[in-house]
């Protein structure tokens, strides 16, 4: 398309008025297009605020219980629980990823009991909040993360998840072949209707440090996760990923972190036109809360802007722990 010259076309022309802003506006965003991670930690009544995340806490079973109904009332769809598996819990193997009275289960159910159909129950599949060792999966001797051995284990762990009723699987792992394997046992086990959103592309990333302190893997985890996340120099390594994990049966795909990686989303969306979803991850959060406290902007302007480019580039929702705060001002 080719505008007609200047004075024809004057694009201030519709900028002139709020009204005017607001019908020309190409993107909107509601608080139906959040996700709230949230984390759950051990014991009743409790709250523990993570440090370097400021503004979210941890909360016992009860606690997201009450943080899910609030997400029912601001018109958010859909929770991710993450626990903080206690230290004697954990293990080489991270057994304890599917026992089925653990931490994520006891989540699942409460917040079921809590909210009936009227939200989504998001749960991770990956070991790291359950190994000793921090990394997503099982290890050999030199501490490389063994691919089947691995999506062995996590389908025991995602079956455990949609057996205490987890609406949407979110395997985030990066395994090779693990949505196949999956989507195979959750048909086998009686969960045809359990969804999975897979993190397709998950790149190895300096963004996620809060997060691995609110799980309690940050100070376990021995190298890094280069070996299975993914090089952030790579864009078209991201749509094969994603080509995989569509043809093995995911229901949505994942870009994760989210403001790096605007032009993934954009060319998977261009190329799949599959719904796809960002994680803005625990460093983009903590870095808006910095620029908050060091006066770049006020928090409103700084979040509205970046969550608005998510929808831009594509996106059909956002994970983010900004989602509270969002649907309040969205929701005006
Ligand atoms: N599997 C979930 C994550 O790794 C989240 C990372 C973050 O928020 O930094
Ligand atoms: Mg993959």
């Amino acid at each position: 398309m080719t505008d007609a010259a200047y004075p024809a076309t004057r694009l201030r022309r519709t900028r002139a008025h709020r009204w005017s802003r607001a019908m020309h506006r190409e993107t909107v965003l509601t608080a139906e297009d959040l996700i709230w991670p949230l984390f759950v930690t051990s014991g009743a009544g409790v709250e523990e605020p993570v440090g370097s995340l400021p503004g979210v806490s941890r909360w016992s079973v009860d606690g997201i219980a009450k943080r899910a109904k609030e997400a029912v009332d601001l018109g958010i769809p859909c929770v991710a629980l993450f626990p903080n598996t206690p230290a004697e819990k954990r293990s080489e193997k991270g057994d304890e990823a599917f026992n089925p009275d653990n931490l994520m289960c006891r989540a699942i159910k409460a917040v079921r009991d809590a909210c009936g159909n009227d939200i989504g129950i998001l749960t991770d599949v990956a070991l790291d909040p359950y190994t000793s060792h921090g990394q997503d999966g099982l290890v050999d001797a030199e501490g490389y993360v063994l691919n089947d051995e691995t999506v062995a284990v996590l389908v025991d762990q995602a079956v455990n998840q949609a057996a205490a009723g987890a609406d949407i699987i979110a395997p985030s792992d990066m395994m090779d072949g693990r949505v196949k394997a999956i989507r195979m046992a959750l048909e086998m086990e009686g969960h045809p209707n359990v969804q999975i959103m897979a993190y397709s592309a998950k790149y190895a990333s300096a963004f996620y440090g809060p997060f691995r302190d609110a799980v309690g893997s940050g100070g376990l985890l021995k190298g890094d996760k280069k070996s299975y996340q993914m090089d952030p120099a790579n864009g078209d390594e991201a749509l094969r990923e994603i080509a995989l994990d569509i043809a093995e049966g995911a229901d949505s795909v994942m870009v994760k972190p989210g403001l790096a990686y605007l032009d993934v989303i954009w060319r998977a969306k261009q190329q799949f036109g599959v719904p796809i979803f960002a994680y803005q991850v625990s460093g983009e959060y903590a870095l808006i809360e910095a620029g908050v406290a060091a006066g770049v902007a006020e928090r409103e302007a700084l979040l509205m802007e970046k969550l608005v480019a998510f929808k831009r580039a594509g996106c059909s929702g956002i994970l983010t722990y900004h989602a509270p705060v969002a649907a309040r001002i969205l929701n005006g």
